[in-house]
């Protein structure tokens, strides 16, 4: 229990007494900026802010003076004549308590906290919830500390939480204890005037990426193909959406493929964004590879033409065999228990078929939850495209094994133990243009170098990169920091022969 009333501080001082409707100019007179009194004045603005509201209230005007003796003495004279001739001014003495609701948290705190422990200063905010992340040496004090950072910024604040120990799980969501105000993790942030809906206790989300997020949408046009490995609940693929990009979006977490659905909607781009709950290396080999034969790729064909905005590779990414293009239900709902290290050999989600795309929107809902294959626009093409940011060309039918643009991979602990899976997966003699941009991102420690980076990358892919280029996003510990590794694809990924 926080005793409040340990905070208190009695100060004895002297009032002037000016009626209230000539208080701000007085109170300007006062604060000039060149007398020493000024410094004063600001010392004791807050309590004369706060004194002179509770004041207002009760009809009664006073100017409160920190050091002026009885006598007026320590004014200057000039502002004392001019003080004068407004009206007539009265001295006398006054009692004030600042009290416990008085004094930031900071103060607070450092009277709380034992000598040579340092106050928490770094509180990340996601909308009403503040993210504490407290030393062991803190964690003694954690119950204290977040009822003083409540009390100090509710109702701005509604929630508290510290996370507890280090993210162990695939989905990248840390643990959290919820220590003040209510237990709601939902919340909504904006950036860069898009809105995301999400639950902080069961989806990734970082707002310190924005600046990220934003560089690298900068750098699509409208019109591309943009497919996000690692998509989370969309900060890439929604602005990348609202910009006039199709997006193909891929996350393993069910719950952040939930809420990307929903803040494309939010965001009306629904009609602009697919999106897939699988593991990424399926995801992209699915959504790359060239379908099997002609025969189907004819089928696939006249299936996108009634099918919605969304253009799907059907043949491959909702393939009706029953081999390889499966997800196991079981698996994802387990993976919280996974570690990163297990991701590489992450095709191992092999078990309940995966069903066509086209059908109405209930059963289309219904049947793609099972299968945790998600394509968002169940009438996006009939409604049109209301997005009022599009701009450029209208996206056309999009084959994805024969164009995309860029490819983003944002899982920084092992998006590079990936990019294996680009190894002779686009055919050359059916792909248009330029090979994609991959925008990797990696953590480099102090031990590595962007040249083993590099090395590690091309080892993957099994080709040289040519001008690879390295984005330092941001300093993760003292350390290690984060990078985009971005670099177009060399042709010598290719596959030249179909099978
Ligand atoms: C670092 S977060 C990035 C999310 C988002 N792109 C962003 O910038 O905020 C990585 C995301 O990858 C997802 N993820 C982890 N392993 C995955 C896998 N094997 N396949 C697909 N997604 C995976 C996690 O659920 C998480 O949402």
């Amino acid at each position: 229990m926080l005793d409040e009333s340990k905070f208190d501080v009695h100060l004895k001082l002297w009032a002037l007494r000016i009626p209230c409707q000539l208080c701000k100019l007085a109170t300007r007179i006062l604060n000039g900026p060149e007398s020493n009194l000024s410094l004063r004045i600001q010392h004791v603005r807050r309590i004369v802010t706060l004194y002179y509201l509770r004041m207002f209230r009760i009809k009664s005007t006073f100017y409160l003076s920190y050091g002026y003796g009885a006598d007026l003495s320590d004014i200057p004279e000039q502002k004392l004549d001019e003080l004068k001739s407004l009206c007539e001014i009265e001295v006398l003495p006054y009692s004030l308590t600042l009290g416990y609701s008085y004094w930031s948290a900071d103060h607070v705190l450092k009277q709380i906290l034992p000598h040579g422990v340092e106050v928490p200063s770094k509180v990340s905010l996601i909308s009403h919830i503040a993210h504490l992340n407290l030393h062991d040496e803190l964690l003694p004090y954690k119950d204290v500390i977040a009822k003083v950072i409540y009390d100090k910024n509710c109702p701005r604040i509604k929630t508290i939480v510290n996370k507890v120990g280090t993210i162990t799980n695939e989905f990248r969501v840390p643990k959290f204890e919820i220590l003040a105000g209510e237990h709601d993790m939902t919340t909504e942030v904006k950036q860069y005037g898009a809105t995301f809906r999400l639950d902080y206790s069961l989806v990734y989300w970082n707002s310190r990426l924005e600046h990220e997020h934003k560089r690298l949408v900068s750098q699509f046009q409208a019109g591309q193909t943009i497919c996000d490995m690692f998509a989370g609940i969309g900060p890439f693929a929604i602005p990348a959406a609202q910009k006039g990009c199709l997006v193909y979006a891929n996350d393993l977490n069910p719950d952040s493929i939930h809420y990307l659905k929903i803040n494309a909607k939010v965001n009306k781009v629904e009609d602009r964004i697919c999106a897939y709950n699988m593991d990424a290396r399926k995801f992209i080999t699915q959504l790359m590879e060239v379908p099997k034969s002609e025969a189907k790729l004819e089928s696939n064909e006249s299936m996108l033409k009634t099918s919605d905005s969304c253009k799907i590779h059907d043949d491959a990414v909702l393939n009706s065999g029953n081999e390889s293009l499966t997800v196991d239900t079981k698996d994802l709902e387990d993976s919280n228990n996974t570690s990163v290290e297990d991701v590489k050999g992450s095709n191992r989600h092999v078990a309940s078929p995966v069903t066509a795309a086209k059908r109405t929107s209930d059963s289309f809902q219904e049947e793609n939850e099972k299968a945790h294959i998600t394509v968002i626009p169940e009438d996006g093409g009939r409604k049109g495209r209301t997005n009022k940011r599009m701009r450029g060309s209208e996206i056309s039918e999009t084959k994805t094994w024969e164009h995309i643009d860029h490819v983003i991979m944002n899982l920084p602990a092992s998006a590079i133990q990936f990019l294996d899976a680009f190894n002779g997966l686009i055919q050359r003699k059916f792909w248009k243009g330029n090979l994609p941009w991959i925008h990797c991102y990696c953590f480099i420690r102090a031990t590595e170098t962007p040249e083993s980076i590099i090395a590690e990358a091309e080892s993957a892919i099994n080709a040289k990169i040519q001008d690879p280029k390295f984005h330092r996003v941001r300093d993760v510990a003292p350390n290690k920091a984060m990078f985009c590794l971005s670099f177009r694809l060399p042709e010598a990924c290719c596959r030249e022969n179909t099978d």
